[in-house]
């Protein structure tokens, strides 16, 4: 069984993916993390010396590899990963079990201006010009996010009540 988590940058998909797979004793694999291990190079660094064009043909790879796969895997995305080429019908099409951790722009806001200096694409937008930000491209993006199977409110709760919400929607 494949479980696949996707959201904007700050949803939680990496701290979710932590709960459910302690709780669920399913390994998890985080996209970015994969990326960086293979490629030798931190997200920003791959963004800084080779430009985003190669990092989405990168991801692209290493996603295919990983769905690919047919062990037992939690799989956290990327906040991108669903919403370039043809991921998402890859996506949907290798497992039934994916879902959205949508959070609203205030949530992801919150979240993302103290930790901007990780996240290449949002790193360099001042503050206050975050909020407008995040609601135009999460407005483009959710086009992609939507069509998950699953879809799963996150503002508010903690993170282990989202991952028993996800874990109850498995058996
Ligand atoms: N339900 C929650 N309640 C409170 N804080 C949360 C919750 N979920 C995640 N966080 C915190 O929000 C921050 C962003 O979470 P996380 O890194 O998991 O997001 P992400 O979706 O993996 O982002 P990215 O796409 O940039 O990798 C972290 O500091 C995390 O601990
Ligand atoms: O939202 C995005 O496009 C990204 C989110 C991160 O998880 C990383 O994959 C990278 O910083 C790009
Ligand atoms: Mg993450």
């Amino acid at each position: 069984m494949t479980v696949i988590l996707i959201g904007y940058m700050g949803s939680g998909k990496s701290a979710i993916g932590k709960k459910i797979a302690k709780k669920s004793k399913i390994n998890l694999v985080d996209l970015d993390d994969y990326i960086e291990e293979n490629e030798g190079m931190s997200i920003t660094e791959i963004f800084e010396k080779k430009g985003e064009v190669y990092f989405r043909k990168k991801e692209r790879e290493y996603l295919k590899q990983l769905l690919e796969t047919e062990t037992n895997k939690i799989v956290s995305l990327g906040g991108g990963t669903p919403c370039y080429g043809d991921n998402m019908e890859m996506i949907l099409k290798a497992t039934p079990y994916v879902f959205y951790l949508k959070a609203s722009v205030d949530t992801l806001y919150k979240r993302l201006k103290k930790r901007k200096d990780q996240r290449p694409l949002i790193k360099n937008i001042d503050n206050a010009d975050l909020s407008e930000f995040i609601r135009k491209h999460l407005f483009e993006r959710n086009f992609y996010y939507m069509q998950s199977h699953h879809i799963v409110n996150v503002d508010g709760k903690s993170r282990k009540k989202i991952a028993k919400k996800v874990i109850k929607k498995l058996s």
